[in-house]
């Protein structure tokens, strides 16, 4: 155990600011001491009791508390771990934290210290940990969902299952070559191995190509474009019923990118201001044009924003990605109408960013969007990119035993799948593959 692992730590873990209750957490060796040498003793596991504290260098009294002992390793850390819960106000806290910091051996923790103990004494993976940063973090009803699921193990227990499906793989072509002048062992231990690998790569290609996760945590991205004054900024005001944007009549208002988060019955999206498309008049609002079309080629929704009022022709001037949607909005519908030929592919929306005339029916349409790219009962497995690259270095080493079936030697392709093994193993944090022999001996009985 290093020097690091050994110290007690202690922080206010319920925020920062004044409350009715503040929650103070000890954990480490010297938690215990640190419960006596403030509450006078150590009150029993895991149980509510009503304590006076009192600084042990003055005497002085502190506050009445409520003191929960939980000794390791059944505790959140695994460590031995204390919690006062004291009054909330910053000076109580202050006087709590300054006692014990003076006691030897305990230190402020520092940021994800007590998660970080959690995980190096096995009380949780590192998806579950990023889960509980993403569940801490959550703003929307789904958000919360999924990271919920991820800090219960959703993403371990998946990652897990694929373990061990490699796992297998690599016992049943390493038993042909540990054991090769064995009768026992089938020949065809190799043979048997392809069908689940085979299955397994497919799942691993499946959870890649799902970024539904990404788009619950980081939230769906919906850009607003069009030509100048066409009445984006308007709109995105009216949407997020704030004065986020400048507005005004002077084509070429918007320069720089603006962004305001909304929350789409449960499901977060943001939602994107950009510059008016046009020939630029000057290099600065040039600048805004070129950023403007950068998020939009990047969003997950385009909305072509039309001056419904303007005697000059309807034209989508932007093409999005395949995967991407484009959804035609003719603002301005208070006014009368200008020529306008409508485009057969776009979903359409006649709105009055003024007057709010069809905005419902697009905050419906939008959030029917962001349920439907977020959406699906099952929880993705992916969510954020160290996740994502891990997995997708796992693939890339299946694979690429896999293409080399025929032409491999044993030793080659069980390497290819130790990699993706230790590739997946950093998901959870678990990198060891020494249950590997457990396996073959289990599947073949070469023990005898
Ligand atoms: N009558 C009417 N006027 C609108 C409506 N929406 C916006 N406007 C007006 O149109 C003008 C331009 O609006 P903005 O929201 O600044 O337009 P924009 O597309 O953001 O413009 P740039 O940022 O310059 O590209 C302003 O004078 C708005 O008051 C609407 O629904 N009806
Ligand atoms: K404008
Ligand atoms: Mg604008």
């Amino acid at each position: 155990m290093n020097g690091q692992e050994e110290s007690t730590i202690a922080a206010v873990s319920s925020g920062s600011g004044a409350a009715a209750v503040a929650v103070i957490r000890v954990s480490g060796p010297r938690a215990g001491e640190a419960v006596r040498a403030l509450a006078g003793r150590l009150p029993p596991p895991r149980r509510a009791s009503l304590a006076r504290l009192v600084d042990p260098r003055s005497g002085e009294g502190l506050d009445s508390a409520l003191v929960l002992w939980f000794p390791g390793p059944a505790s959140a850390t695994g460590e031995d771990m204390a919690e006062f819960q004291v009054h909330g106000g910053r000076a109580v806290v202050a006087a709590v934290l300054a006692a014990l910091f003076a006691l030897p051996g305990v230190r402020p923790a520092e940021r994800g210290e007590f998660s970080r103990r959690a995980f190096l004494n096995g009380r949780m993976s590192l998806a579950e940990a990023e889960g509980l940063a993403d569940l801490i973090a959550a703003e929307t009803a789904q958000q919360r969902r999924q990271a919920l699921a991820h800090a219960f193990g959703h993403l371990a227990d998946r990652v897990e299952g694929w373990r061990a499906a490699l796992v297998r793989g690599m016992a049943l072509i390493e038993a042909g070559i540990d054991f090769a002048e064995e009768d026992d062992v089938p020949a065809e231990a190799r043979a048997l191995a392809r069908p689940g690998l085979e299955a397994l790569l497919a799942e691993l290609d499946t959870a890649l190509a799902d970024r539904r996760g990404a788009m619950v945590r980081d939230g769906a991205t919906i850009a607003i474009a069009g030509r100048p004054n066409a009445g984006k900024s308007s709109l995105m005001n009216a949407l997020a019923a704030r004065d986020v944007a400048i507005v005004s009549d002077e084509p070429g208002t918007t320069r720089d990118v603006l962004e305001v988060a909304l929350d789409l019955d449960g499901h977060k999206a943001i939602l994107i201001d950009t510059a008016g498309l046009r020939e630029a008049a000057g290099a600065v609002e040039a600048e805004g044009i070129r950023r403007a079309r950068a998020r939009i080629e990047a969003a997950d929704l385009v909305l072509w924003v039309h001056d419904g009022s303007d005697s000059e022709a309807l034209a989508i001037e932007v093409t999005p990605p395949p995967e991407a949607g484009l959804w035609l909005v003719v603002n301005k519908s208070d006014l009368a109408g200008g020529p306008m030929t409508m485009p057969a592919a776009a979903r359409t929306f006649a709105v009055s960013a003024r007057t709010g005339d069809g905005l419902d029916g697009l905050t419906a349409a939008l959030a029917g969007f962001v349920t439907a790219r977020a959406g699906g009962a099952e929880h993705p497995a992916l969510i954020r990119e160290r996740q994502r690259g891990a997995v997708a270095e796992a693939a890339g080493h299946l694979r690429q035993g896999l293409a080399g079936w025929e032409m491999l030697s044993d030793e080659l392709i069980a390497e290819e799948l130790r990699l993706a093994a230790r590739a997946l193993g950093r998901v959870t944090g678990a990198i060891d593959v020494e249950d590997l022999l457990d396996v073959v001996f289990r599947e073949f009985c070469i023990g005898k």
